[in-house]
């Protein structure tokens, strides 16, 4: 690794593709091992601000009850939201002032307001705190940091080139046609009628109004807090909110005596914190065969006509050549684009991708998107995009967007 040169206040920006074994660097930087090259003197304090400390600092909360966050002790780490989880974190990691903090994808998961918030907050801390930004996506990199590098081909820093070549695209290749079809009674598939959400007392959510009817582009968009996930769980049949309200799912009120299994099986479901629950032996072609089976890894002997399609999912999606990999083998985007071929193998009625792109790099976050906009426009499904973020060239056709109010969020159509 060559030298980044640290010493003073200078500020890094490292843009990584997923291929870069980020770990191993961020280990590095922790443990100051790698002081000559980085300039990290033996003495420096090191902090990370990272989706795992947020993990660690749930972690002691479980165990101990207090995490060292004085916001959490107003209201449970748990229990906040995710954007609200990484606001408060990154408060905490500012107040310690270490000489060194490295932020590793910061603004994933941040509403635009708050990104803006946080772009001043580290902005005026920045005399006294060193920061080692490690951004995936051009449009993350900070403005105040200059000193901008990338890894090369031979594993050394080198001043990073703003034009990065994309990828191979899949926009010419076919999805694969269902095995099976549904049997729906009709179009609507979700309907929310002046439904309103509240947790210890707070109201989050008011008089929502919301319908999803089958082959939609949706995305769900609202800032952090204001109640997607809450949202979505009704959706999917987690959460106990839907009871005894206008909540309608496949055609049945929620509570008539459905059961979360027949509201499961319509629902293909990707938020990339499942990537983790697939870290197993299992193969890549096994994992997608999964989707079949609605099982977590392969438990259960699949038909050979379920095995050809998965395959046919791995040739539309280029991935073929890797069908017997373990799949923890993969990089993070080609995680990403089979998890979302997973979810969709059955061509379920609604696909939620709940911040499909997250943690992705430029390149990936593309592909992803030629993909999404594929299944949406070549298959019945429902397609809900869950994510603060406008992305552009995503071919929404409608917004269902949460505004926050003093009396909980209001949806509007746009
Ligand atoms: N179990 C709970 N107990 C108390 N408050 C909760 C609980 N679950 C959610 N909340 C609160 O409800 C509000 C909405 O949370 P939700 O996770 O639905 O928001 P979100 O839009 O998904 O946010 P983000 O973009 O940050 O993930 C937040 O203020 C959160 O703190």
């Amino acid at each position: 690794m060559q030298a980044l040169y640290l010493r003073g206040m200078q500020h890094v920006g490292i843009f990584l593709t997923n291929t870069y074994n980020k770990q191993l660097l961020i280990q590095q930087l922790l443990e100051k091992k790698a002081t000559d090259q980085l300039g990290i003197t033996a003495a420096s304090t090191v902090q990370l601000f990272s989706g795992y400390t947020v993990q660690q600092y749930l972690l002691e909360e479980d165990i101990h009850g207090y995490c060292g966050i004085e916001a959490t002790r107003v209201q449970t780490l748990r229990s906040m939201s995710s954007g609200e989880q990484k606001k408060v974190l990154l408060h905490h990691l500012l107040t310690l002032q270490p000489d060194v903090l490295v932020l590793d994808n910061v603004f994933d998961n941040l509403d635009i307001a708050t990104q803006e918030a946080l772009k001043e907050q580290l902005h005026n801390a920045s005399n006294s705190i060193c920061f080692i930004q490690l951004a995936h996506r051009k449009k993350d990199l900070l403005a105040f940091i200059a000193n901008r590098l990338t890894p090369s081909a031979e594993g050394i820093f080198v001043p990073f080139n703003e034009s990065i070549a994309e990828t191979a695209s899949t926009e010419e290749a076919i999805v694969p046609a269902p095995l099976q079809q549904y049997n729906l009674t009709s179009d609507e598939l979700v309907r929310f009628t002046d439904v309103h959400v509240s947790y210890d007392g707070r109201q989050v959510l008011q008089h929502i109004n919301w319908t999803i009817n089958r082959g939609e582009f949706w995305q769900l968009k609202g800032p952090n807090g204001s109640g997607k996930t809450t949202l979505l769980t009704m959706i999917t049949g987690d959460n106990v909110k839907g009871y005894g309200q206008q909540l309608f799912l496949f055609g049945r009120k929620k509570g008539s005596g459905e059961t979360v299994w027949s509201i499961k099986e319509k629902v293909g479901y990707l938020t990339p914190a499942m990537t983790d629950l697939f870290a197993t032996r299992h193969t890549l072609l096994q994992m997608i065969v999964s989707g079949y089976l609605d099982q977590i890894g392969l438990y259960t002997v699949p038909s050979d006509m379920q095995l050809r399609s998965a395959l046919e999912w791995l040739h539309m999606l280029q991935l073929e050549q890797k069908a017997n990999l373990p799949f923890n083998k993969l990089t993070q985007g080609e995680q990403r684009l089979a998890l979302i071929a997973r979810a969709m193998v059955k061509h379920p009625p609604i696909l939620i991708l709940d911040e499909p792109l997250m943690g992705l790099d430029d390149a990936n976050a593309t592909k992803v998107i030629q993909l999404i906009n594929k299944l949406a426009a070549e298959t019945t499904s429902a397609v809900l995009y869950v994510s603060h973020q406008t992305e552009p060239g995503l071919q929404v056709q409608k917004v269902f967007e949460l505004v926050k109010t003093e009396n909980g969020s209001v949806g509007k159509v746009i």
